[in-house]
């Protein structure tokens, strides 16, 4: 189902279970930081919005969507994973094209990264990136009329967590 058909906000708190127990950590790309930091809210209002505490809500930044692997695997070794704290990872970034094939490296660097994280690693990492062709396609996509990804990526992240939780 493309997008189009299905609102990226629209979530049932009924099937998604209580994150207070949680802790989430949140790894931002600057670049576009105008979607970037619409999808940061999108994502950060969905896990209050569904019990999550504030506090237990770790946010770091990095330059661009290649740099979210490196920024998350390194959150997932760091202090907050020392006492056992993450329960999953959200990584944000926006990824538009240009004029040349840059977009399509970035893209596939960040998609294989993150998915080598996920298979190798034991917290899971919820793949927030979006790869469009147009800013508006972006726009769209980060609170405009097909809803916010970062909402999507929020509750994606609360019921991995819980099923890591269910699986330890
Ligand atoms: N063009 C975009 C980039 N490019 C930068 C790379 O992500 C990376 O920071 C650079 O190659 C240095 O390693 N990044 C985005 O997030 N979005 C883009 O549209
Ligand atoms: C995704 C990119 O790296 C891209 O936006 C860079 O633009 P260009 O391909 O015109 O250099």
């Amino acid at each position: 189902m493309a997008t189009v058909n299905h609102n990226l906000s629209a979530y049932d708190k009924a099937t998604i279970p209580n994150a207070k127990d949680f802790r989430f950590g949140i790894v931002v790309s600057e670049w576009n930081d105008t979607i970037t930091e619409g999808l940061w809210q999108g994502a950060f209002d969905a896990l209050l919005d569904c019990g999550a505490i504030k506090q237990n809500i770790v946010r770091w930044n990095v330059p661009g969507a290649f740099e979210l692997t490196y920024g998350a695997a390194r959150m997932s070794k760091s202090i907050y994973a020392d006492s056992g704290m993450l329960d999953a990872i959200i990584v944000i970034g926006c990824v538009i094209q240009g004029e040349t094939k840059h977009f399509d490296f970035v893209c596939e660097g960040v998609t294989q990264g993150i998915k080598d994280l996920n298979v190798k690693g034991d917290i899971p990492v919820i793949f927030c990136v979006l790869t469009d062709n147009t800013q508006q396609q972006s726009i769209d996509r980060s609170g405009g009329i097909h809803g916010n990804k970062g909402t999507e990526a929020a509750i994606a992240a609360i019921k991995m967590a819980a099923l890591r939780k269910e699986t330890l």
